[in-house]
């Protein structure tokens, strides 16, 4: 296979990145890469580095429209494209350097597991971030936060529908999500690495883990293909900055054309989805 590997490490802090892509490129607009062979246009299918060649088309077309990128592993990794995830992890340091990467892959296991899951993401991978389950506890954590500049993005209020079969449990006096904001934001993020994810399907628990979490940001999944509204996220989840959001979007920028042009589609859906988003960034003066 003929990739863009880089061989040198990835020297970037995920928050200082965060913050200046937020500002520079005017964007709270995280694009999920979550590629399905089953709905790629039909000149890319059967070839056999497709997933890198669709991802690297999208990632093109869009750097300049967003704030991060979120690859989520099961997709590469049902294909046995674990190698194309590493390719396109590499493309995006080499030809897009300022834009974080956030390996989607919902990590969670004991201490000595958890290291070896941080050495996958962060140096085999190279990713700038890992989305991590919390419910192992602070030990389980422990190991992706010894990577100093490495962002750990907590899920806290999933954006599905059985998220509330635990999350929304009674934990003396509050909800487990609840416990799950202030724990990660009042103990667990003393080096000012963690995040929190909150589905853009509940928007008054976005506006709950803001109250608790100060200015954290916010992994926002669940706008467009799952229906979440952005306007009430946005008004539920930014700071006083307009900022602390990262609106995930994959299917609906993904899969918005079908054809050869389907990366310039994809280019006019995020266009549209960041202008949506900003449009609500500020509170009317
Ligand atoms: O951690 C995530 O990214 C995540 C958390 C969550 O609560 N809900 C959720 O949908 N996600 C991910 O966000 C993406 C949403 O994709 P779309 O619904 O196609 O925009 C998928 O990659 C999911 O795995």
């Amino acid at each position: 296979m003929q990739f863009f590997a880089k061989s040198d490490d990835h020297p970037m802090n995920f928050m200082h990145a965060l913050n200046a892509a937020w500002h520079d490129r005017n964007s709270l607009l995280c694009v999920g890469l979550d590629p399905d062979p089953a709905r790629f246009p039909a000149h890319l299918r059967g070839q056999p580095d497709a997933i890198f060649n669709f991802c690297k088309a999208i990632v093109d077309a869009t750097a300049d429209l967003v704030c991060s990128f979120k690859p989520q592993i099961a997709y590469f990794a049902a294909q046995r494209a674990e190698d194309q995830l590493q390719a396109l992890i590499a493309h995006i340091h080499d030809a897009h350097p300022t834009t974080p990467v956030i390996l989607d892959a919902k990590r969670g296991d004991i201490g000595s597991t958890a290291e070896q899951y941080a050495i996958e993401a962060f140096e085999r991978f190279k990713a700038d971030a890992l989305t991590v389950n919390p419910y192992m506890g602070r030990d389980s954590i422990e190991p992706y936060l010894a990577y100093a500049d490495k962002g750990v993005i907590l899920l806290c209020r999933t954006s599905n529908p059985g998220g509330s079969d635990l999350q929304f449990l009674d934990v003396g006096g509050e909800k487990l999500y609840e416990r799950v904001a202030r724990l990660v934001s009042q103990e667990w993020n003393q080096g000012g690495q963690c995040a929190l994810v909150v589905g853009a399907t509940f928007p008054g628990e976005i506006a709950r883990v803001r109250e608790l979490s100060g200015d954290m940001p916010l992994l926002v999944p669940g706008i467009g293909a799952q229906g979440g509204d952005i306007e009430a996220t946005v008004r539920a989840g930014r700071t006083a900055h307009g900022d602390g959001l990262l609106i995930n979007s994959s299917r609906a920028i993904l899969y918005a054309g079908s054809g050869e042009d389907f990366a310039q589609a994809a280019r006019r859906v995020a266009l549209d989805t960041r202008h949506a988003i900003n449009v609500h960034r500020h509170p009317a003066p």
